[in-house]
């Protein structure tokens, strides 16, 4: 079964217990567990994993490029707007990507307009809430990118 990852970056593991009005009342759990069920229907197997250490999440991506991960859903949080070294991580390993975002990070503060990660994307979305984590792994379905 081809497998692809659900990353998530810093802070996200708090998903669903502050900030709602920003970010929703759903867990990050719940939406590994929907996201894992429907890839299943898909026939693909999703590994997610979440952490608030950069190094983890740039360990993490060389890992399913070794473990011959298909493809990965990235919302690597905080990092977005800072980290070079995600950046050389999912460049590096030629990891095809969809960048999902909660929060329409351009209807927000002008630090999180820039992202060190969307030219490599294969696409961006942002502003959809949790549901773009559903619609980035339907196009990577659909696109037969997994
Ligand atoms: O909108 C998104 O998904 C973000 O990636 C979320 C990041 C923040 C994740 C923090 O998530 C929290 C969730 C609940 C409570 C506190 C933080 C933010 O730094 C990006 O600019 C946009």
């Amino acid at each position: 079964m081809k497998h692809i990852l659900l990353l998530n970056g810093p802070n996200l593991n708090l998903l669903g217990t502050r900030e709602p009005q920003i970010y929703g009342h759903t867990t990050l759990a719940d939406i590994e567990r929907h996201i894992a069920a429907l890839g299943e229907t898909f026939g693909i197997r999703v590994e997610s994993f979440q952490s608030n250490g950069e190094g983890e999440l740039v360990g993490r991506i060389h890992r399913a490029r070794e473990e011959g991960a298909a493809a990965a859903i990235v919302n690597a949080g905080a990092y977005t707007h800072t980290s070079i070294a995600l950046r050389d991580a999912l460049a590096g390993t030629a990891l095809p990507f969809v960048e999902v975002h909660i929060s329409n990070v351009y209807k927000r503060e002008p630090f999180r307009h820039h992202s060190y990660l969307s030219d490599l994307a294969v696409g961006v979305i942002a502003g959809l809430g949790v549901y773009g984590y559903e619609a980035a792994l339907r196009f990577l379905f659909e696109t037969e990118a997994v």
